[in-house]
């Protein structure tokens, strides 16, 4: 599914309007109708429509005198001075004035007797919402959020519909009616809790100007990224599900490279080489018993991997992934180095496969293997210069800046986990936030190296890999709640692997 910010948003409805002849007002009145259609199912005895100043709250008008005419029973609520309504809003505001209508200016009534309503609709604040907002606007949102029911008309008032962050406060909806796309507010930050189920409606804008707008932007609803993955044929054996080596672990952190190894295996793998220091091989191998163990010279504890070993390696994979609980130095950085330039398949650049580059990021252009990297905003930040809270901020441009700049497909973890090869990018939408624990993205590395090595490509792997690993982590909660653990994540990524 589509997903765009407010300034493409307010391109395709300008292009509708102005190209396509269809009037702002027959727009906001598709919009309405949908929204009636909505808050028609839910039945409510009495509504409370809260409008602001904008074409939101003129949605919010023409919602409430659609109702009005159905003879349901609504009060709209305008705080602000009527002389600030402009365009669409005001022709619907002053429609209800012609009508038998209660506009109530006062929010401390719809406070006092909020025990009427059954339901709350949130008109005041849409895609137009920019800067601070006021202790007033604040007050509002707080009297809608003791709504007994919550809908929000396009997007939960408060929410910066580009990023998802709150500004200052925001409403917690049940439910978002949406027009035509979703905006990345709904699927990012906070946006995402406080959207609740979010509705996408058609508001008859035609398809031929969406098109036009050359959105390539998705969020990953269940249907598509399961649809990537493919049934195997019966005749097959192992060497069809790649060979796969992790390279990574040092004397003090072996935790991370097993959990990868784990996940690559119970992701399908049909070889998986571990490559790690050899003080290390009791604790990997006893953990294991399915992986080759490729125990590596080691120095102080770091691997100290060989030309020929690395030759070895480079002419056996499919896929290498480096990095993980590897450390950082001088030689670590040259092996990455030398895997770049003479390996030509899929590398998986994780942890201090990152941290190992960020001084010498251009490497990543010289490569010939096909990367994929898969930083934590941390990581992001030190790759890129750029604070942890812009990278939040901006994830989808960051990410995509990234892939274009460097020639790599970027996996941008967290809350909603960002995938672009830098022309089209994907929003993950699952899991949870006990996913927000040691190890759990280690476990996602190894799914992604399992991935690529059973042919699927470096965005594709990417956007199942993330969407699989956030379904696993779905699953752990409801039998682990917070207390789920990456392991347990790796337990349940194969309830997803079957048809
Ligand atoms: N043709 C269109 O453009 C359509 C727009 N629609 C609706 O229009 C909305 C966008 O309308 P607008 O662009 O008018 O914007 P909004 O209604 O979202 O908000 C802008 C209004 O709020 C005020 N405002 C902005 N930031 C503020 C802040 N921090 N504190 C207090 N007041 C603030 C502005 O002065 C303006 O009056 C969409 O979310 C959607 O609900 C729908 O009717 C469908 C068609
Ligand atoms: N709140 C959350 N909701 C969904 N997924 C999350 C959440 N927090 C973290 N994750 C996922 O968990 C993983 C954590 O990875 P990372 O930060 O690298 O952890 P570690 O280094 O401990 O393995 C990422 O895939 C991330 O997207
Ligand atoms: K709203």
């Amino acid at each position: 599914m589509l997903v765009v910010n407010s300034s493409e948003m307010k391109q395709i409805d300008l292009r509708a309007i102005e190209i396509y002849r269809i009037p702002g007002i027959v727009l906001m009145e598709n919009a309405a109708h949908s929204v009636f259609e909505e808050i028609a199912k839910l039945n409510p005895r009495k509504v409370a429509i809260v409008c602001g100043p904008g074409n939101n709250g003129g949605d919010g008008f023409a919602v409430a005198r659609l109702l009005k005419t159905h003879s349901y029973d609504v009060d709209v609520f305008f705080c602000f001075d009527e002389k600030k309504l402009k365009g669409d809003a005001k022709v619907n505001y002053e429609i209800l004035k012609t009508m038998d209508f209660s506009i109530i200016k006062d929010i401390e009534y719809l406070q006092n007797n909020m025990i009427n309503y059954d339901l709350v609709v949130d008109a005041l604040f849409g895609t137009g919402l920019r800067g601070e907002i006021s202790e007033e606007s604040k007050r509002i949102i707080d009297v809608i959020n003791q709504g007994r029911f919550i809908l929000s008309i396009d997007i939960p008032s408060g929410i910066n519909s580009d990023n998802g962050k709150s500004i200052g406060k925001c409403v917690y909806a049940d439910i978002t009616i949406t027009f035509e796309c979703k905006k990345y507010g709904h699927l990012l930050g906070e946006g995402r809790e406080a959207s609740g189920a979010v509705i996408v409606k058609k508001i008859s804008i035609p398809k031929k100007c969406m098109d036009e707008q050359n959105i390539k932007t998705f969020s990953c609803d269940d249907k598509f990224p399961l649809s990537i993955y493919k049934r195997r044929n019966f005749d097959t054996n192992k060497g069809d599900f790649g060979k796969v080596y992790i390279i990574g672990g040092s004397y003090n952190m072996s935790g991370a490279v097993i959990l990868a190894l784990k996940a690559a295996i119970k992701t399908g793998s049909g070889l998986v080489c571990g490559v790690y220091p050899e003080s290390i091989i009791d604790r990997v191998a006893t953990q294991i018993p399915e992986i080759i163990n490729i125990p590596c010279e080691e120095k102080n504890g770091f691997l100290e991997i060989g030309v020929d070993m690395l030759n070895d390696i480079i002419n056996k994979a499919d896929v290498i992934s480096i990095g993980i609980g590897m450390g950082k130095g001088h030689s670590l950085l040259e092996m990455i180095k030398y895997i770049l330039y003479k390996f030509k398949g899929y590398v998986v650049l994780d942890a201090d496969g990152l941290n190992n580059i960020c001084e010498d990021i251009s490497l990543l252009n010289e490569a010939n293997s096909k990367v994929i990297i898969t930083p934590h905003p941390g990581e992001m930040s030190r790759l890129t210069g750029l604070t942890v809270d812009y990278i939040n901020s901006n994830r989808v441009e960051v990410a995509k800046d990234f892939a274009n700049k460097y020639g790599c497909v970027v996996l941008l973890k967290g809350s909603s986990t960002v995938v672009s090869n830098g022309e089209e990018t994907y929003i993950n939408t699952s899991g949870n936030p006990g996913m927000a624990t040691a190890g759990s993205g280690d476990v996602l590395t190894g799914m992604i190296t399992s991935l690529l090595g059973q042919g699927y490509g470096l965005l594709e792997s990417g956007i199942l890999g993330s969407f699989l690993h956030g379904k696993a982590g779905d699953e752990a909660y409801k039998q682990y709640g917070y207390g789920l653990t990456a392991t347990d994540i790796i337990e349940n990524v194969g309830k997803f692997l079957k048809f």
